[in-house]
This record gives structure tokens, sequence and C-alpha cells, in this order.
């Protein structure tokens, strides 16, 4: 089973305004709310593509209630634990002439709830990938170097979705695969990325600090897979209808993952990663399982 850990997740409102402005009122034409949160998103993914998975992370406040409500909407197994403090977030994404996200702040956890959190993870039965994704709460900073170390003696393939230093340090753990976007790959070596060549090269740079697979997504550009055998691939973007692209990435870490699974093939788990992004990518809210399917067939992937 592949659980997934969201420490702070938030109730995504996504609303579309036709000419969205700072300084006065926009009103919106469609809205629409989801339990959203990086590690949610994987789930309600995997799901999706019948992969058993289950929900970790914490809730808080009457907000937490709402989305533990959502959640059993969708029928995801849910291990989520209460904090008494604050309040699960709302993060509000506009999608107009661009992309706009607001997102919220969550309860403040301390390193005693991230105790709770591995205690419950221990008890889950044939869990054999832990997915760790989204920021990290002020309170617990280094948490998913935290959860690495304190649940290290369990059989385990960490994923890791995570940003700059919280990243960097779960690198000695040999993360299974990584998944930095294009952004976040030239924030962590403070360079301006031009060509693949130079995305497989830093690529190859986190692979030396530890990582297995490396996924690099670069939204309508597509992504590259170097993989532990130290193969270059390349997914093209495909182009379409955009809806909203949140939670574009967190679909393409549950393609993969659902991808590599049967045969443990690489190519495939690229091909599912890209088709799932772009299925989410032209969906309001995660992508549903007939669009990733019918997506699929389009991928075109080269060596390079
Ligand atoms: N505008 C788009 N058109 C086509 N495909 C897209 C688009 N945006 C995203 N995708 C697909 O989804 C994948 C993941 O998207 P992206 O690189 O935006 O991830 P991300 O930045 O991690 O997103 P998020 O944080 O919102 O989950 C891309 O590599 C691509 O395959
Ligand atoms: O604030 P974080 O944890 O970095 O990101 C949270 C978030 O923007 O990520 C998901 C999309 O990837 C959304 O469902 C959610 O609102």
């Amino acid at each position: 089973m592949i659980a997934t850990v969201t420490l702070n997740p938030a109730i995504d409102c996504v609303v579309k305004v036709e000419e969205f402005r700072t300084g006065c009122l926009n009103r919106v034409s469609e809205e629409a709310v989801f339990p959203g949160g990086k590690g949610v998103n994987v789930s309600l993914v995997l799901a999706e593509l019948d992969v058993d998975t289950c929900v970790s992370g914490f809730l808080a406040g009457t907000t937490g209630k709402a989305y533990e409500a959502m959640l059993a909407e969708q029928k995801l197994k849910d291990h989520f634990l209460f904090v008494d403090n604050g309040f699960t977030r709302i993060n509000t994404k506009v999608s107009s002439q661009e992309e706009t996200e607001i997102n919220g702040i969550g309860p403040v956890l301390t390193f005693a709830d991230l105790d709770r959190l591995c205690s419950k993870l221990r008890e889950l039965p044939d869990l054999n990938t832990l997915v760790l994704s989204g920021n990290v709460p002020s309170g617990v900073k280094g948490a998913y170097e935290y959860i690495l170390k304190s649940l290290s003696d369990l059989q385990v393939r960490p994923v890791l979705d995570v940003t700059g230093k919280e990243l960097l340090k779960t690198l000695p753990f040999h993360p299974f695969l990584i998944k930095p976007n294009l952004e976040e790959l030239e924030d962590l070596f403070t360079i301006r990325i031009k060509t693949l060549g130079e995305v497989r090269y830093y690529a190859r740079e986190l692979q030396h600090m530890g990582a297995a697979n490396v996924l690099v997504s670069m939204g309508a550009e597509g992504m590259l897979l170097l993989t532990e055998e130290k193969t270059a691939l390349y997914a093209k973007g495909v182009k379409g209808k955009v809806a909203n692209t949140v939670g574009a990435g967190d679909s393409s870490v549950a393609g993969f993952l659902a991808g590599w699974e049967p045969e443990h093939s690489y190519e495939e788990a690229l091909r599912l990663a890209a088709a799932a992004g772009t299925a989410t990518a032209f969906t309001y809210g995660t992508a549903h399982r007939d669009e990733i399917r019918r997506l699929e067939k389009r991928i075109q992937i080269e060596r390079i």
C-alpha cells in the first residue's frame, strides 16, 4: 500500500474569474471546492488508477471537520489526526488570464504530533511506499527528515515532493523518487536552466546527493525522468484546453508510482506520470481515470 502524508492539507477553493484584477471586487463565474494538499491529491489519483492507498497528516478546527467529510465522499482511507490549535487552511486558486494561488498558514504542529503520526504509520498493514509532500508547517522545520529517521527501520520506499532545504535534508535517505518542478530545480542550485541537457545535468546532481529517480516536471513543456539506471527519458508536453493546473505535479507522482508498479518499467512510469499530470491540468480538480487513460495514448517519450 502507498500511504501519503500531508502535514498541512487545505480545502482548495478553485474559482474562475473572467478578468482578475487586484485592488477591486472580483466576482467569480465558476467555483468548486476540493480536499486538497499535495499528498491527498496523490492519493486521489492513485485511487483513480486502482492503486491501494491511504491518506494521513493533520487537521484542525471546523474546517478540519469539513475536510474530513469531503474525504469521506472521496472514499479514501483516512488516517488524519487532529491537533487542537488553529484550523485547516483554505487555499484559493484563481483561474483567469493567468493562475493565481493564495495558500493559507494552517495549524502549528509540534514534534510530539509527528511522533503520533509515525506511530500511526507504523500500524499500517502492507505499507511499501511513503509519499511525503507539501509545505512544512511552522514548529516542525525538518519534519520530513525527522519522519524518515523515525521510520528508518521500516522497509518502505520514500517519495518526496518538497522544496528547498526540506528536500536536501531528505536526500541521505535515498528517496525512491523526487519530483522537483523546473523552478524548484533552478532555486535549489541558484541557476537558470535553458536546455533539456541542463535539466538532466542538475537532476544527476540530485542523484549524486542521494536520490534514486528524479522526475523534473516542466508544466506545458512536459517532464524529464532521470532513472536510477542513469537513463534520461523525456515526455513531451501535450497541447489541450487547460482548466486549472493545481495538483498536476501531484498527479504525476501518482501516475509514476502506478505506472512503475506492475512491471517496474520506467518508461511506463513516465508515460502514466505525464498522462496523469496533463489530465489534471485539463480538469477542474484532480484527474479521472478515463481522461488519464485517453491521454496515455498521446504521450511521446524519447531518450535524450
Ligand atoms: N499547461 C499544461 N499543459 C499541458 N500539460 C501540463 C500543463 N501543466 C502541467 N502539465 C502536465 O503536468 C505535469 C506536472 O505539472 P507541473 O510541472 O506544473 O507540476 P507542479 O509545478 O509540481 O504543479 P503543482 O504544484 O500545481 O502540482 C507536467 O510535467 C505536464 O506533463
Ligand atoms: O502550500 P503547499 O503545501 O506547498 O501546497 C498546497 C497546495 O497548493 O498544493 C496542492 C497542489 O499541488 C494544492 O492542492 C494545495 O492547495
